[in-house]
């Protein structure tokens, strides 16, 4: 069995950050291991509050885990501040794996859970590391410095990122309101987008940190980029159409749908470079 560590933010909701990661590590086969950067007192209403973690204690979790397991694939999400940045990034720079910087900045209640001040830690000493980078549209926004509002802004967006060093990005439409959910990936010699049907729901707490954590456990399993993009996009989009019916506010996405249905979604794929 391939070992995974996310490090990420801890959702009290169970839907988001590390109890979302360590769901989707465990359904897809992998062994979840993970590092806290924060505390959240979170639940579907919101983030009633935040407490980072020592950076230092960060990076012994981290080389806690490495020391001890073959990690195949790391995965970030919430990572709150600058200092908590440059620690994860010289831990990560001692290891060979691949590494999914999901880009977390804020929760969808508008809360913080990325301080202004380490935007620019995350474009400069996360992104060259990155095998895969996982914005939503504002966060595509953010780190490239760009309004989005058309799919050429979404390509000079990538193009930016790409610049910063990622090998890969996925610009997720999430947040677009077309029909289709489409996300835009990019690498410096493909482009292509994935798209299943949008569900209108308002069980969406938690599908950024479940989709990039889906890809984590795939390229941890020896997928290829593209495959294991298309086959995330199959677990958040069957985890979004079979809510479990909790919470009142964002509700989280349904973890168990993806190995019930035994994986089976249509994905629409449109070559584009
Ligand atoms: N209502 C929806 N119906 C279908 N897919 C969705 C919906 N909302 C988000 N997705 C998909 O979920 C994934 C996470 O996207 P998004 O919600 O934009 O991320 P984030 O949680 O980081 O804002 C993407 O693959 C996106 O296309
Ligand atoms: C600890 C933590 N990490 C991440 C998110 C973002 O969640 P989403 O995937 O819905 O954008 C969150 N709400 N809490």
């Amino acid at each position: 069995m391939e070992t995974v560590l996310t490090i990420a933010g801890s959702d009290s909701g169970g839907g988001a950050g590390i109890q979302a990661d360590l769901k989707t590590f465990q359904e897809l086969g992998v062994f979840g291991t993970s590092a806290i950067t924060a505390l959240t007192a979170q639940n579907t209403r919101g983030v009633h509050g935040v407490l980072p973690a020592a950076p230092e204690f960060v990076t012994q979790q981290i080389d806690c885990v490495m020391a001890d397991f073959p990690v195949k694939a790391v995965k970030t999400g919430m990572l709150f501040s600058a200092e908590i940045i440059q620690a994860v990034a010289d831990s990560l720079k001692k290891h060979a794996s691949f590494l999914v910087v999901d880009p977390v900045m804020i929760a969808k209640d508008r809360t913080s859970l990325l301080q202004q001040s380490a935007v620019s830690a995350l474009i400069t000493e996360l992104l060259p590391l990155a095998t895969l980078v996982t914005p939503n549209i504002p966060e595509a926004e953010t780190l490239s410095g760009l309004v989005i509002e058309t799919q050429d802004d979404i390509s000079a967006a990538a193009k930016r990122i790409l610049a910063a060093g990622a090998e890969a990005v996925v610009i997720k439409g999430g947040h677009l309101s077309d029909k289709q959910a489409t996300d835009y990936i990019f690498t410096a010699d493909t482009v292509f987008t994935v798209s299943t049907p949008r569900i209108e729901t308002r069980h969406t707490h938690g599908t950024g940190c479940t989709f990039s954590a889906a890809c984590t456990a795939f390229l941890a399993q020896g997928y290829h980029l593209r495959d294991a993009i298309i086959e995330a996009k199959k677990f958040i989009h069957l985890a979004i159409s079979q809510p479990i019916n909790l919470g009142s506010g964002h509700g989280p996405t349904n973890h168990f749908a993806y190995h019930i249905n035994k994986g089976n979604c249509e994905v629409a794929i449109n070559d584009i470079r």
